[in-house]
């Protein structure tokens, strides 16, 4: 790669971009130590890398003090140090209160601000970026390219990014990685994406156009006529329900009802309360007010867990056993002697659906990104719960991941199974949802859609 280069490293959930890019930089084999097959590699002097997980970016416990031992490192006087730490959060848009905020305190996506915020902070001549704006809304996403941007044409860059649309006019030089690890291609995006096209496409790799290629969008009259199909009694209701975080309401619900077959996307900016909810309706927070669910006799977690399956917004935090097969096999219900052969078979061709069966032995913290997403998913839909709550599940999949993740939530669905997914993926509102709930400040609203609009309205009041 040559000096003040921008460079896309684009692949298949699973190829190696994430551990090509700690080896570009060093931190494997020098940090991670694992074995390397290669003569020399040249890995640069000053080089800032933003991981994946921003939980693994962070030294320190409070925001302010995370940029300043950034800055300490480069001698900067501590005289300086309150206006270029308000500097860096600026670049990333991450607004707080008080900059002296717990890192634990924040939302996913506030971290990957602050991750952001403070690599720029050690001012380095090449940046690493993996996936650096997964998990942020529209505007974050915006901001962070736009800083990059403008940080200067000396500076070389190597993304690796499933969430392309905004990257391409900064972009040099596009290097596509197969299945199997070997280069694909290697040049400029539009003459990449003109000749591989076929082939981005049969691997599942992200190329522009590919929603239209790969995704039908939902007629509202179907959405209706599932929505008449699949009854009109509410299988969950809020009133006046709220999620309460370090003593504060984080999140809150005056009076909405859920009922089969809703599609519910869950909208808003990095804080706004939405995995907040989430966990408020799987009581992994403290609420207050009622939150209904049909079958659910109490509140124990476990007396949810039998209607309403949960993926948390990282998925590490799903894992409990030592292997991809174990993770399911945890997940489902005691069955009699007779039943284990039906059950193992449906547990395989989830395995499969997931592009997950190669990996059935492997530690679910030794798969990449994209597997350990899918594999969560797949935990939270093996018992055939009756409503999932998603938070983020396309974040860091392919094309291909993503498409057929979908396509089964609409099987689910239009089965009666309500889906409510937290998501900052526009394409997916506009395709998939029935319904809109957009949080501000804590509080969700219902927003009029497309396809919530008279149609299934009329179709639930019986008309
Ligand atoms: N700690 C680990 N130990 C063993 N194998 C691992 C470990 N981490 C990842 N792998 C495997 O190495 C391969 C490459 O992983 P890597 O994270 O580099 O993929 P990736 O292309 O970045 O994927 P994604 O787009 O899903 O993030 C994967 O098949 C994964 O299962
Ligand atoms: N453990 C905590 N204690 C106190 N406040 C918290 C805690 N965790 C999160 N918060 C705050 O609650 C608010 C809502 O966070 P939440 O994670 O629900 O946001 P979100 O809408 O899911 O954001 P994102 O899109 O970034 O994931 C944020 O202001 C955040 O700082």
């Amino acid at each position: 790669m040559k000096p003040g280069e921008k460079v896309l490293l684009l692949g298949p959930s699973g190829c190696g971009k994430s551990t090509l890019l700690q080896v570009l930089s060093g931190i494997v084999p020098d940090i991670i130590e694992i074995p390397l097959k290669a003569d020399s590699i040249v890995t640069p002097s000053r080089w800032g890398y933003v991981f994946q997980d921003p939980d693994a970016q962070f030294c320190m416990p409070y925001v302010d003090e995370e940029i300043a031992f950034v800055l300490e490192n480069r001698q900067v006087p501590r005289e300086e140090m309150p206006a270029r730490i308000a500097h860096y959060l600026h670049l990333v848009g991450l607004r707080l209160d008080d900059t002296h905020t717990p890192i634990g305190q924040l939302s996913q996506g506030m971290k990957q601000r602050l991750a952001i915020a403070s690599v720029l902070a050690l001012e380095p001549e090449v940046l690493f970026l993996d996936e650096p704006t997964a998990l942020l809304d529209e505007e974050g996403t915006g901001l962070v390219w736009e800083t990059i941007r403008s940080i200067g044409a000396d500076k070389t860059l190597v993304i690796v990014e499933h969430k392309i649309s905004g990257i391409l006019d900064l972009i040099d030089r596009l290097i596509v990685i197969s299945a199997d690890g070997e280069m694909l291609a290697d040049g400029s995006p539009r003459s990449v994406f003109e000749t591989y096209k076929k082939q981005l496409a049969d691997y599942g790799i992200w190329y522009p156009g590919v929603w239209e290629d790969c995704h039908t969008r939902r007629e509202a009259e179907s959405a209706a006529a599932s929505a008449m199909l699949t009854g009109r009694q509410p299988v969950m209701s809020f009133r006046d329900f709220a999620g309460i975080r370090g003593g504060q309401i984080k999140t809150s619900v005056d009076n909405l009802s859920v009922y089969p077959g809703d599609w519910i996307t869950v909208t808003g900016a990095n804080g706004a309360g939405k995995s907040s909810l989430l966990l408020a309706i799987m009581r992994l927070i403290p609420t207050q007010g009622s939150c209904w669910i049909e079958g659910v006799k109490g509140s124990k977690i476990e007396q949810l867990a039998e209607q309403v399956g949960f993926v948390f917004q990282n998925p590490e935090f799903q894992f409990v056993t030592n292997s991809v097969e174990e993770e399911l096999l945890y997940s489902l219900p005691e069955v009699e002697a007779k039943e284990r052969g039906a059950q193992q078979a449906a547990m395989e061709e989830l395995l499969r659906q997931y592009d997950l069966l190669e990996l059935r032995k492997q530690h679910p913290f030794q798969l990449s990104m994209g597997q350990k997403r899918r594999l969560s998913v797949a935990t939270a839909l093996v018992r055939g719960p009756r409503i999932l709550l998603l938070d983020e599940p396309t974040f860091g999949l392919d094309a291909r991941g993503t498409m057929r993740m979908l396509e089964q939530l609409e099987r689910l669905r239009t089965g009666g199974t309500v889906i409510v997914m937290v998501t900052h993926d526009e394409e997916i509102v506009k395709r998939c949802a029935t319904r809109v709930w957009h949080v501000e400040n804590g509080c969700v609203k219902e927003l009029p859609t497309e396809m919530s609009s008279p149609l299934v309205a009329l179709a639930r009041e019986g008309g």
